[in-house]
């Protein structure tokens, strides 16, 4: 599979953009030898299922230019690095617990020459920044994750859905939302893109307290 997956649903993207898409196959299969960050399997299907998944969010919320999201337990660099790209004129700060998935996202983003991206080794709850929005994937249940989050958001929303977490989730997700006491908005992806893979998998919206 190509990149080309990627212009069938994002036809606007720059040859620059293009570019940088494209090599993400290269460079994912380089540093995946060294530091597992995608499953072996799913390598051949990073276009779909890692770097097309976390472009969903950006059907979700275009971000802005200015705007700044945190990408909570990035581990490789999704959804975070995929959005570096397609927004090149917003701040994206991609942290991790694991410092070696955390040098895998800093070759990535290097290689690219992606000035709007950083990435730390960090946890989420060290965080002290603030932000316009938060995302994630397969990191931890909502209600374990919203407190490591609470308060990281900036007062002033400009963006069609006021500042919050942007949550990539798949599944039945009635007990985990419900147990999280969070007032959610769901938006499915297979509104967006056709693939069989993204049949279940949805965009959790949850609007960030300002404190
Ligand atoms: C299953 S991986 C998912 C990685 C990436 N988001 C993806 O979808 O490919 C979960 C990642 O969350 C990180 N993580 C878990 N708890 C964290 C925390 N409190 N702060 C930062 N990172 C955390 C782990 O180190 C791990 O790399």
């Amino acid at each position: 599979m190509t990149s080309d997956i990627l212009l069938k649903y994002f036809p606007d993207i720059t040859p620059e953009q293009q570019l940088q898409f494209g090599r993400l196959q290269e460079l994912y299969t380089l540093w995946n030898n060294q530091i597992n960050v995608i499953s072996r399997k799913d390598i051949d299907l990073l276009y779909e299922r890692h770097v097309l998944h976390s472009l969903g969010i950006a059907k979700v919320m275009p971000f802005l230019p200015g705007e700044s999201v945190l990408d909570v337990g990035t581990g490789g660099g999704f959804p975070g690095v995929p959005l570096a790209i397609l927004f090149p004129d917003t701040r994206f700060h991609l942290v991790d617990s694991i410092g070696k998935k955390i040098k895998v996202v800093t070759e990535v983003s290097t290689a690219l020459g992606l000035k709007n991206l950083k990435a730390t080794h960090a946890r989420a709850e060290e965080i002290k920044d603030k932000y316009d929005f938060v995302v994630s994937r397969a990191v931890t249940q909502l209600k374990d994750f919203y407190p490591w989050v609470r308060g990281k958001f900036n007062k002033e929303s400009r963006n069609k859905l006021a500042n919050g977490i942007l949550y990539l989730k798949g599944g039945d997700l009635k007990q985990e939302i419900a147990e999280s006491g969070l007032a959610v908005q769901q938006f499915y992806l297979k509104d967006y893109f056709e693939e069989e893979f993204f049949d279940t998998k949805q965009v959790i919206y949850v609007k960030g307290k300002v404190i």
